[in-house]
């Protein structure tokens, strides 16, 4: 059995392991908590060799919960409902030694992510059945050998949260670990797949220069904006309608605003002449899409890339591989100049500095970090903002009446406002809530657990994975009345709604991992939308979304059923 779990410990669970064992503050030993083998979830439970290889390493027995007032567990873990044939496969493929609970959530979480951009946030069907079939709480005995336990209620995602400590584990992108650390032979894997200390370190030296770089980069998001509603009323037709793949230069408009603040440098995605294939914001965009594309395949199914190059994992090596050249260039021109400024005896003006500036100028970060932020910051950032816009642009024009009301608050303003004023738009800021509660671009979130909790009176073990399908608690009856509806004004009088201020809706995610681009991600979105409606013709514009080709909103079962609790 150890030999078993030290080969998953070697080619599988070493990120996991290393999570917990580095992330979460191990229990101080004595003499009667620490115990070899034996962990506190049966021995029943799926992954057992995971569970092994983790009571190993700290788990105290008993240990249930620290917070004060815990809730006590009336059942156990075997006791967790969920799919029975799942529960027989996973007797089988328990010895199969290449898998585990990681490829289990990623397939999940790949069923949903499957099809284009803008639909991949919502095949929640699969979430929907099985937390109706099998109550609030389902436990997937993976066919693969791994267990993961589903909630969607906003009270059981906040024991989660509540029970996950300083540092938090997110389980996913192992491939882009590998790449970084195997491949790249880099010291860190990059904010979002990092945990413990030195994810806390690095997501602190970050936090305070992107603030910095959005105030200072406003007017390039401001231009930014300018140049998609340029780019709009030329490609659209003489119904005024937009192409079916709109959603290709929103993308870009995406991706324009993040390098403005990341580079203080306008690099020319929306140039109106188009891009040849081998300018460089050509060669940014397909290198961006043949990178997420590249994880995703690689995050889905059986990890086969982790034992040889798949070409699902050449095409990420390919991919991030041109990326990461085109940011060393940038760093070195970062460089460059602020040694320039340097020896001139210049200092640099602190109100014109991008985010790479402000990262050499620390000098608490290495180069390869600061290229591991920026690309973990073009992966997660450009296609959650793109999906965002895209939503909120598609609500404003299945609502005229919604989009009157808004051009109402903004027509007396002027054509550039600051970011103070932009920001205290009450109805445009129920509008992106509004947007992002029907359409979060991350429906689902997930943890590892660092210790034993107990949900719904079930008591789940540390190292299981909890997925947290935050979207459909957000469509409730029970939380949104017209959950189904575009309703902004339920954001005006937050008494109108029940549950406003829990975890109904949370679309940056919760906790110390909470998204950590949210000011920026919201100046974008009210920026585009202010002066796209400020521009008269907007108002039709946006109606002729409606031909756009926005799949999911249109099929989902999700928008045409109510959602209930079991
Ligand atoms: C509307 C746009 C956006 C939405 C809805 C969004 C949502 C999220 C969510 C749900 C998470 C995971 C939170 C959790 O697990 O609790 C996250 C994490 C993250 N997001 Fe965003 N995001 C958006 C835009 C951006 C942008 C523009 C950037 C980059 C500039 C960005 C960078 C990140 C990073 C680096 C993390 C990982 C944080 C960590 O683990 O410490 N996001 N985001």
């Amino acid at each position: 059995m150890f030999r078993v779990s030290s080969l998953n410990l070697r080619f599988m669970r070493k990120s996991i392991i290393r999570r917990l064992s580095d992330g979460a503050k191990p229990e101080p030993k004595t003499a009667t908590t620490m115990f070899p083998t034996e962990s506190t979830s049966p021995s029943t439970s799926a992954d057992s060799k995971t569970k092994d290889v983790l009571a190993g390493v700290y788990v105290k027995v008993g240990q249930v919960d620290t917070i004060p007032d815990a809730p006590i567990a009336s059942s156990a873990f075997e006791d967790v409902p969920g799919p029975v044939f799942l529960k027989r496969l996973a007797r089988f493929w328990t010895f199969v030694p290449v898998v585990g609970t990681q490829v289990t959530a990623s397939t999940i979480q790949y069923l949903l992510s499957a099809g284009s951009q803008l639909s991949w946030s919502n095949n929640l069907w699969l979430f929907r059945w099985l937390l109706d079939e099998y109550g609030s709480v389902v436990r997937l005995h993976g066919p693969f050998g791994g267990d993961v336990v589903i909630v969607s209620r906003p009270e059981h995602a906040s024991t989660v949260f509540q029970n996950e400590g300083p540092y938090p584990i997110r389980s996913t992108l192992d491939c882009v670990e590998k790449y970084r650390l195997q491949h790249r032979k880099y010291k860190n894997a990059g904010p979002f797949v990092m945990y413990g200390p030195e994810w806390e370190k690095l997501r602190k030296s970050i936090e305070q220069p992107l603030m910095n770089a959005l105030l200072q980069q406003y007017d390039k998001i401001d231009t930014t904006c300018s140049e998609l509603i340029d780019r709009i009323l030329t490609i659209r037709n003489k119904q005024q309608e937009v192409p079916k793949d709109f959603v290709k230069e929103i993308h870009k408009w995406s991706l324009e605003c993040l390098c403005s603040v990341m580079f203080n440098r306008h690099i020319g995605f929306l140039d109106p002449r188009g891009l040849s294939s081998t300018s460089e914001p050509a060669i940014i965009l397909e290198s961006l899409n043949g990178a997420t594309n590249a994880i995703r395949k690689c995050e889905s199914g059986l990890h086969l890339w982790k034992f040889f190059e798949t070409p699902a994992w050449k095409s990420l090596v390919m991919h991030c591989d041109t990326i990461d050249n085109i940011l060393t260039k940038y760093i070195r021109k970062a460089q460059d100049k602020l040694r320039e400024y340097k020896n001139k005896g210049v200092e640099l003006k602190s109100d014109d500095m991008s985010l790479l500036e402000r990262f050499l100028l620390s000098e608490a970060m290495l180069p390869e970090d600061m290229q591991t932020i920026l690309l973990d910051m073009m992966l997660i950032g450009v296609n959650t903002t793109s999906h965002a816009a895209a939503f909120l642009l598609y609500h404003l024009a299945r609502f005229p009446r919604k989009q009157q009301k808004l051009y109402d608050e903004i027509k007396n303003l002027p054509a550039k406002i600051d970011k103070n004023t932009l920001m205290n738009l009450q109805y445009l800021k129920a509008c992106i809530q509004e947007s992002l509660r029907l359409q979060p671009p991350m429906p689902i979130l997930n943890r590892i657990l660092t210790k034993d909790i107990v949900v719904h009176g079930y008591k789940i073990p540390k190292g299981t994975y909890m997925l947290i399908a935050t979207k459909l608690s957000s469509l409730r009856e029970e939380h949104f009345e017209d959950s189904l509806k575009f309703k902004p004004e339920r954001w005006l009088y937050p008494e109108l709604g029940k549950d406003m201020e829990s975890m109904a809706t949370i679309p940056f995610g919760h906790g110390a991992k909470a998204c950590l681009a949210k000011d920026l991600a919201e100046v974008e979105l009210s920026l585009l939308i202010y002066k796209l409606l400020l521009k008269q013709q907007a108002l039709k514009f946006a109606q002729s979304l409606r031909h756009v080709n926005f799949r999911a909103s249109t099929t989902s079962p999700i928008n045409s059923k109510k959602v209930r609790y079991s």
